[in-house]
């Protein structure tokens, strides 16, 4: 792929991993092609987690700024950043300082600043933050801002999962989401957003394809210690099984805090979260996918989908075809019904171990 003079500058003068693929798909007769260029960014902090803060969000947003800048120069459509890309990964802590971090997911100054790109370069903008809704007094959600390629906010989806495993105490911050699985359909296609956690969920992974996306981000925060074995294999089955793309982002580096924290699991109090490991990629429906970003480097992944893959991909498996909805249906209501009892046909030979 040629990705032009300007981004691979940029990469070299400001130290980021930049990677570029082609996915493709047959020829059809009666559509012409629907190659759309997308990009991942993933990248660490800037400044120590104790600076004031309106000089951490400000040094976060120039950094990425010169990122989304290299995308757009390469011709980027549509771009994703990590999960709360703004601020220092705080939710280890459970300490309720960081809660100044979250800002309006229409007005906030992440969101200002991420218009004004999307405008500059013609490109679709989702934005993962941490928002405050002041409407509903204050309440606190783990958000995906949708900005369009005029730089209109076109939606938002608030993150249906909250970690409970390990540091990640995000519970204390935020709460479960409340918009279901909305796709946008933006100028380049049918997009949503899987945050972070939710990939461990297959049935979140599958609202969004019940729903017609074609390609899903999942912006995550996520160490080394935890998720790694599980990283290269959730969001690639996900576009498998939906038959649509996937980019998986990942935040990069160590983020240590002033105080030190605990998770209730025995092991010594410490001020660092683990690595953040980076290694973001996309996937595609047919299985195939990029290699990673680097683990311990910024970067800036861009890849040319052919969005015509999807369907190629559903005439060929026909997972969507086959399944039976119906029947997950009811198992699923039976199931949320509180006298549930598990569909067990028991062996009368078999003894139970007394
Ligand atoms: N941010 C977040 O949801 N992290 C959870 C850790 C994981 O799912 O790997």
């Amino acid at each position: 792929m040629t990705l032009g003079e300007a981004a691979r500058r940029s990469a070299a003068d400001n130290g980021f991993d930049l990677q570029a693929f082609a996915f493709s798909a047959a020829p059809e007769q009666l559509r012409p092609p629907r190659i759309v260029r997308i990009g991942l960014v993933q990248h660490s902090i800037v400044l120590p987690t104790t600076a004031p803060y309106v000089q951490q969000a400000q040094a976060i947003r120039s950094k990425v700024g010169q990122i989304i800048d290299a995308a757009g120069a390469a011709g980027v459509k549509v771009l994703c950043l990590q999960e709360a890309w703004h601020m220092p990964f705080a939710f280890c802590t459970r300490e309720k300082q960081w809660c100044e971090f979250s800002e309006c997911a229409e007005t906030g100054p992440s969101v200002a600043f991420c218009r004004e790109l999307a405008r500059k370069w013609g490109m679709v903008i989702i934005s993962p933050i941490l928002e405050r809704d002041a409407a509903h007094g204050d309440t606190i959600w783990n958000t995906a801002v949708v900005i369009s390629h005029t730089g209109h906010v076109i939606g938002k989806h608030r993150k249906n999962h909250i970690p409970r495993v390990g540091d990640f105490n995000e519970s204390t911050y935020y709460m479960e989401g409340s918009t279901g699985h909305p796709v946008f359909e933006t100028a380049y296609g049918k997009v949503a957003i899987n945050i972070c956690y939710g990939r461990h969920h297959p049935m979140n992974w599958q609202g969004f394809g019940l729903n017609g996306a074609e390609l899903v981000f999942n912006p995550s925060a996520t160490v080394g210690g935890l998720s790694e074995p599980l990283w290269g294999v959730e969001a690639r089955n996900a576009a498998i099984a939906n038959s649509y793309f996937v980019g998986a982002i990942n935040r990069v580096g160590t983020e240590t805090f002033p105080n030190e924290f605990t998770s209730g699991d025995g092991k010594p109090a410490h001020k660092s979260f683990g690595h953040f490991y980076g290694s973001s990629y996309v996937a595609a429906p047919d299985g195939s996918r990029t290699p990673s970003l680097a683990r311990h480097m910024d970067g800036l992944m861009v890849a040319d989908v052919d969005l015509n893959l999807c369907r190629q991909a559903k005439d060929k498996w026909g997972f969507q075809m086959t399944a039976r909805y119906d029947m997950y249906a009811s198992d699923l209501q039976r199931y949320c019904t509180p006298d549930f009892q598990p569909q067990i046909v028991r062996d009368p030979a078999a003894q139970s171990p007394s």
